[in-house]
């Protein structure tokens, strides 16, 4: 592989590499090395559930991560996860809190859920909701130190421009026949700039919280927008959506998704969604791994929200009243699916 292509794949082991470390403190934590030894053989997702006390739907997203970083192993007996059985692997062995479980515990430092997700929180079946405030809101958490704050408003602005320029150049044809594109949950208007620059046929809108866009600079060719997706959302010929569903539960996502589809012509619309579709068993790529990483990540920093598998996003359309859809996979994390009314 060509060391461009490769670098494409190892920035994320650094860019994800400290939550890996956050998860596997919290399978120590949990006790899952240690549940797993003094069993002595496999183990199905609900009996580990109740041994270790963790809500099935979160541990099953720990064991998915941990297993395929080959810290625990994973028998498939049928396509159900409820019947996937988990088992120790050397490494795992040596995690147990009676080897050294209780060393990598003390290197990460006291729990604080400021840094990281809490058992407390798998117990319950939630994710950490670092960065929301209230009501599965993401807006950056205003209790967290101020320069850190900057940090992350910086990194998500970041994100659009990363984002954006994958998508303008691996599925320019997307763009094609659209006069008006609104971005919901734009931020500060990067991607969307960029979408404009690339495209300039495209009239764009950023549509974001209005404490949002006050801050976002002048851009040529876009306008601001402030409001409330769950409210209404600007008419648009399509609607844009990039790293915005895999921060909320499905029932606000539908909630999301319908006041989209109100927003776009209903024979000529399109809702185009930029982000991760999580792999099924047996159909892995390079990109697999930092894909369930984002999904750590997304546990992490919000409280409902995940990545979805392609079934998962099946339902989610047609439970918003998509007719079709078609899902591009690119050379990336994410990638780019476009739902029509
Ligand atoms: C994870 S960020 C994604 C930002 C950008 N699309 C990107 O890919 O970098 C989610 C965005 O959704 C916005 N958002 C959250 N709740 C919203 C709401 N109710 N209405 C509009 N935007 C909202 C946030 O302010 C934030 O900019
Ligand atoms: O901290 C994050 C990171 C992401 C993220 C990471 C990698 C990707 O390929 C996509 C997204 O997304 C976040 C997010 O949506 C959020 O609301 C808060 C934090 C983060």
């Amino acid at each position: 592989m060509a060391e461009e292509a490769r670098a494409q794949i190892d920035v994320w082991k650094y860019a994800h590499g400290f939550d890996v470390m956050r998860v596997v403190k919290c399978a120590i934590e949990l006790g899952i090395p240690d549940v797993l030894e003094s069993r002595g053989s496999p183990m199905t997702l609900s009996e580990l559930s109740l041994a270790v006390d963790c809500s099935e739907i979160a541990l099953y997203r720990i064991m998915r991560f941990l297993t395929h970083n080959g810290i625990f192993r994973k028998k498939l007996i049928s396509q159900d996860p409820l019947l996937f059985h988990y088992s120790q692997t050397p490494l795992s062995r040596l995690l147990t809190t009676d080897n050294m479980g209780l060393f990598v515990l003390a290197q990460a430092g006291p729990s604080d859920k400021q840094f990281g997700l809490t058992t407390e929180d798998l117990r319950a079946g939630k994710g950490s909701g670092l960065m929301p405030t209230t009501d599965e809101m993401t807006v950056w958490n205003s209790q967290v130190d101020e320069a850190y704050e900057k940090l992350c408003r910086d990194f998500m602005a970041r994100h659009g421009k990363v984002g954006a320029s994958t998508v303008i150049n691996n599925c320019p044809e997307v763009f094609k026949g659209i006069e008006s594109l609104v971005d919901v949950g734009g931020n500060n208007g990067t991607a969307i700039g960029m979408f404009v620059k690339a495209f300039p046929w495209i009239r764009g809108i950023n549509f974001d919280l209005p404490q949002v866009v006050c801050r976002a600079p002048a851009i040529e060719g876009v306008m601001h927008v402030g409001g409330d997706m769950f409210e209404n959302i600007p008419k648009a010929d399509a609607v844009m959506l990039m790293s915005v569903l895999h921060d909320w539960s499905d029932e606000m996502c539908i909630k999301i998704l319908k006041k989209c589809k109100e927003a776009i012509p209903a024979n000529t619309g399109k809702v185009i969604i930029y982000e991760v579709v999580i792999d099924e068993e047996g159909e892995e790529d390079e990109y697999t791994g930092a894909r369930l990483q984002t999904d750590m990540v997304v546990m992490m920093a919000t409280i409902n929200g995940k990545e979805r598998t392609g079934k998962e996003w099946t339902k989610l359309l047609n439970a918003s009243g998509f007719s079709k859809y078609t899902i591009k996979r690119m050379k990336a994390v994410e990638s780019i699916i476009e739902a029509f009314p």
